[in-house]
C-alpha cells in the first residue's frame, strides 16, 4: 500500500515520486482485466483525476443462482463500488427470454415463465447480498472508506415499454448488419450445422440498448462482463457512439475479465455443469470453503488476487510462506476463508474451517468450542439434523445416509459408524445416547470417512 499520496497536475503521485496506480491498473495487476475498449487512456485519466465513474454488469436469469464464474466480473464492479464509484447490477428479465448465444455451440432450451420469475427474484437478492457482504468484507480488511451507490435493476423494466415500430424507426439505422454478422457469437454459429435463430441473432441489440438506455438515463459509462461478452458490450458502445450526441465528450467503455476455467480449460459455469453457486440455499459456506481449499498450489495466488481484497503485498507474502511447506495447505486455507467471508459474511470462513477440521478428523479440542457454536456451524452447512432420544442408531444411520434400514444395519456391522467427539466405534444398534452427547443435547456422528453430522436430540 502507498503512503503519503498527493495531487500534482491532476495526477496522483506517491511520496516516492512514482505515479500511484489507478484502479484499472490495479485490477490489471490482479489479473481481473482481459480487454478494455478504446480510448483506454481517457478512462485512466478519469480514474486518476478522482472522477467517479458509473458501471454496470448484467446476468441473465438462466439458473436459480449466480455462480463463481459470474462473480469474476462482479469483482470488478465491487472493486469500484468499495472505492466510491456507483454501480448497477442488472438482471436480464428481458434478455433472459431471448437467450445469449455468446460462447455457446447450441441454442438454450426454453424456460418456463414461472421459473424465470423465480430466478429473477432470487438473483436480485443474491446481488444485493453480494454488495452488502462485499462492503463489510472490504471494510474489515482494508478499513473504512466511502462506498458508492449500488442499484439492482431488471432490464424488463424498460423493455416492457419499448414498441417494435418505434424501436426500428428510431434505432434501426444505427445498428449495422455487417457488425452484427461479424461478432464471434454470430459468425461461429453461422458456420455450424445447427445455425442460429433470429432470437439469438438479435440478442446483441437488446444488450446494446440496455447500455445505451442506462448511459442516457443514468450516466452509466462502463459495462463490465466476462470475456465472452466483448461482442455484446462493443455493440452497446457502437450504438451509444452513433445515437447519442454526448458520446464524443463522455465516451462509453467496456471492460472484460478473463473467464474462470476448470483444470481442463473449460469455462466454469451452468452450461458446462460444473458451477458452484453463491446462493447459501444451494451451496453452503462449507461447500465454498471446500471448493477453494481444494485449489491446486499453482492457482492459489491467481485466485487470491481475483476473489479477495488482500493487498498484493499480503498475497505475495502468504504465497511465499505457503510455498515453503505446500503440504500444510496454508495458502488454500487462507483463500478459502477469505472467499467464504466475502460471499457468506465475515466470520463464516472461520466457521467453515473449524467445521472442515471436525469433518476431516483434524479437530481435537472440543472443550474450546461451545455446543451452541457447533450447532450454528453444522446448521449453516446444512449438516444439522434432529432426532428424538427414542430413535435407534440403525434408524438414525438410515435417515442420515438416506438408505434403507437393512443397508443401515450393514453399515453398522462393517464398523463404519463412530459416535461422539471421542469417535467411539459402535457396531450394534442402541438407543443409549448419553455417553456420546455433547452438552447432553448434541450427537456428533461419523458415517464412513467423509460423512459427519451433528444431531440435536430432543
Ligand atoms: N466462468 C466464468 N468466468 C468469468 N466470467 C463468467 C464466467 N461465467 C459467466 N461469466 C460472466 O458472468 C456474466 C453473466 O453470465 P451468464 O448469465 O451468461 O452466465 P453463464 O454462466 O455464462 O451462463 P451459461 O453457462 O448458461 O452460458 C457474464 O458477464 C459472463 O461473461
Ligand atoms: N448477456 C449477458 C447478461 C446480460 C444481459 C443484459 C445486459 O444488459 C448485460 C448482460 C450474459 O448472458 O452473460
Amino acid at each position: 500500500m502507498l503512503v503519503g499520496v498527493g495531487w500534482i497536475g491532476r495526477r496522483l503521485f506517491s511520496c516516492t515520486g512514482r505515479r500511484a496506480r489507478d484502479l484499472l491498473e490495479e485490477l490489471k495487476v490482479r489479473g481481473l482485466v482481459s480487454q478494455v475498449s478504446e480510448p483506454e487512456r481517457v478512462l485512466h485519466e478519469k480514474l486518476s483525476n478522482g472522477s467517479r465513474v458509473h458501471l454496470y454488469c448484467g446476468a441473465d436469469p438462466t439458473a436459480r443462482s449466480l455462480h463463481l464464474g459470474n462473480i469474476v466480473p462482479l469483482m470488478v464492479l465491487l472493486n469500484f463500488y468499495v472505492r466510491g464509484h456507483d454501480v448497477v447490477a442488472l438482471v436480464g428479465g428481458a434478455t433472459g427470454r431471448v437467450g445469449d448465444p455468446s460462447g455457446r455451440k447450441t441454442e438454450r432450451s426454453v424456460m418456463e415463465e414461472m421459473d424465470r420469475i423465480d430466478n429473477i427474484a432470487r438473483i436480485k437478492v443474491q446481488l444485493a447480498r453480494f454488495f452488502r457482504n462485499g462492503w463489510e468484507y472490504y471494510s474489515s480488511r482494508r478499513g473504512n472508506g466511502v462506498c458508492g451507490k449500488v442499484r439492482v435493476l431488471d432490464n424488463y423494466n424498460w423493455w416492457k415499454d419499448v414498441r417494435m415500430l418505434d424501436f426500428l424507426s428510431q434505432y434501426g439505422r444505427h445498428i449495422r448488419i455487417q457488425s452484427m454478422l461479424a461478432r464471434d457469437s454470430v459468425s461461429a454459429r453461422l458456420d455450424s450445422a445447427e445455425g442460429l435463430g433470429f432470437n439469438e441473432f438479435t440478442y446483441q441489440i437488446l444488450q446494446a440498448y440496455d447500455f445505451y438506455h442506462m448511459y442516457r438515463e443514468d450516466g452509466v459509462s462502463v459495462q463490465v462482463g466476462g470475456n465472452d461478452q466483448w461482442g455484446n458490450i462493443t455493440a452497446g458502445i457502437d450504438l451509444i457512439n452513433r445515437a447519442d450526441p454526448n458520446a464524443a465528450k463522455m465516451p462509453a467503455f467496456g471492460i472484460t475479465t478473463p473467464l474462470l476455467t476448470t483444470a481442463s480449460g473449460e469455462k466454469f459455469g451452468k452450461s458446462a455443469g460444473n458451477a458452484v453457486f453463491i446462493d447459501p440455499e444451494i451451496n453452503t459456506n462449507f461447500d465454498i470453503f471446500q471448493f477453494f481449499y481444494n485449489t491446486a498450489d499453482a492457482d492459489v495466488a491467481r485466485l487470491l488476487k481475483t476473489f479477495t481484497f488482500l493487498t498484493i503485498d499480503e498475497i505475495d507474502a502468504a504465497v511465499s510462506k505457503h510455498m515453503q511447506s505446500p503440504h500444510l495447505r496454508q495458502g488454500q486455507a487462507l483463500l478459502a476463508r477469505e472467499v467464504t467471508d466475502l460471499l457468506h459474511g465475515c466470520g463464516s470462513g472461520e466457521n467453515a474451517q473449524a467445521l472442515s477440521d471436525i469433518v476431516f478428523g483434524e479437530f481435537a479440542d472440543y472443550n474450546s468450542i461451545s455446543c451452541e457454536r457447533l450447532i450454528d456451524m453444522f446448521s449453516q452447512a446444512k449438516l444439522l439434523h434432529h432426532a428424538t432420544t427414542k430413535t435407534s442408531l440403525t434408524d438414525l444411520v438410515a435417515q442420515l445416509s438416506k438408505t434403507s434400514k437393512s443397508a443401515a444395519r450393514r453399515i453398522l456391522k462393517q464398523g463404519a459408524v463412530y459416535l461422539g467427539p471421542a469417535r467411539t466405534k459402535v457396531t450394534e444398534d442402541t438407543t443409549c445416547w448419553t455417553p456420546y452427547l455433547i452438552d447432553n443435547q448434541a450427537l456428533l456422528i461419523r458415517i464412513g470417512k467423509q460423512k459427519c453430522f451433528l444431531v440435536k436430540m430432543v
